[in-house]
């Protein structure tokens, strides 16, 4: 046996959290390998919510519904949301064309190579899966795409763009937007807030126009509100709007964080191992939510270990292996390929018929 073996290809089986559990939604570095934990986003300016009326149920301390159409008719009308959700429908137009192209880059921490000369592409309106066992290298892939990490060799194109020295929050603007692993919120700020908050990385106005109170800047304040709610709605949540992220479920958190993510604009989401800890039914909604998420335009990178939503959600699937890419292909090729059953279930090459 060449390692442990990994991932189920059959079972729902996870290595995440229980579904259910409630983390810690403060905004906290990630434990892992010391990996430095990506710059919160800046300091949010007030969200204006007087628009909600909160009505509170039973248990008023912890729980606040709200009922979206009430504050804005339009958001009962799915059509309408998603051409909110997303603006720039030029997105979809250039379906096919290479989004981002990752050309043979290298990371290596010490003597560890966790990435090896990995090369694949995105294509626009495309869900790509990027699997593999633990430790293949997925994460640190997202993270030297979206300039974590800075490759030691290789490159990173993305819309055109060489990102090579471009940093982080650039990264952002340019149009790549994550999740992360482990829930990142602010749990004392509301759902609507959190989403809000996001759509700061496309306001124009500067730091005098928030002082004085300009024009732009209450449109804008304005606009991240609206488009907040239509984001909350998109991802289903909407009726939680004014409740503090840290009551909401795991779930309504997990969602939560991708609605915050589209509110960057992005063109790629790169989402990682969203459907952890969720159970069967979560993840069925889950899959129809990142479906819904690409036919709105946007192009998506996925990892996952849940085979089941993998295989059903995905148009490719890029797979790693001790940080070297070892399957590129359909669903259906990569299902099929030695060197990919190989690898989750540790049979020696030599085995392989
Ligand atoms: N900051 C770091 N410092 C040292 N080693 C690291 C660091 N980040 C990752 N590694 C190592 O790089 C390899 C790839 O790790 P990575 O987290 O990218 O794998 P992964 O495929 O995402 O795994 P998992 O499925 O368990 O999340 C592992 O051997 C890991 O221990």
């Amino acid at each position: 046996m060449r390692h442990r073996r990994s991932d189920d290809w059959t079972s729902d089986s996870v290595q995440q959290p229980r579904p259910g559990e409630v983390r810690q939604q403060t905004y906290a570095a990630p434990e892992v390998h010391g990996e430095r934990p990506a710059d919160p986003p800046p300091s949010p300016e007030p969200v204006r919510t007087q628009a909600i009326t909160p009505e509170p149920v039973d248990t008023p301390d912890t729980t606040v519904i709200v009922d979206p159409a009430a504050i804005d008719p339009a958001l009962a009308d799915p059509e309408a949301v998603a051409g909110i959700v997303a603006p720039q429908r030029e997105m979809a137009s250039a379906e096919g064309e290479t989004l981002l192209e990752v050309d043979g880059i290298t990371v290596e921490f010490g003597g560890l190579a966790a990435l090896d000369d990995v090369s694949f592409d995105i294509k626009r309106g495309e869900i790509l899966g990027l699997i593999g066992p633990n430790g293949a290298g997925k994460t640190t892939c997202f993270n030297a795409i979206t300039g974590v990490y800075r490759p030691s060799r290789g490159t990173v194109v993305f819309d055109g763009k060489l990102l090579g020295k471009v940093k982080q929050h650039q990264i952002t603007r340019l149009g790549i937007a994550r999740t992360f692993q482990n829930v990142r919120l602010w749990g004392e700020m509301t759902a609507l807030e959190n989403v809000a908050v996001g759509t700061d990385a496309r306001h124009k106005t500067s730091v005098v126009g928030a002082v004085f109170r300009t024009p732009r800047h209450y449109r804008e304040e304005h606009d991240a509100v609206d488009r907040g709610m239509a984001l909350l709605e998109f991802v289903g949540i909407a009726s939680r709007a004014a409740e503090k992220a840290s009551n909401l479920s795991y779930g309504d958190q997990r969602r939560l964080e991708i609605a915050r993510a589209l509110a960057t604009e992005p063109k790629l989401l790169c989402l990682d191992e969203p459907a952890a800890g969720f159970n069967p039914r979560e993840k069925a909604a889950l899959m129809d939510l990142i479906r819904k998420i690409r036919d709105d335009g946007y192009t998506v990178l996925l990892i996952e270990h849940d085979m089941r939503l993998v295989m059903g959600v995905t148009d490719r699937i890029v797979v790693l292996e001790f940080g070297r890419k070892i399957a590129d292909g359909t669903p259906a090729e990569v299902r099929e390929n030695p060197a990919v059953i190989a690898a989750y279930l540790g049979v020696p090459d030599d085995d392989i018929a």
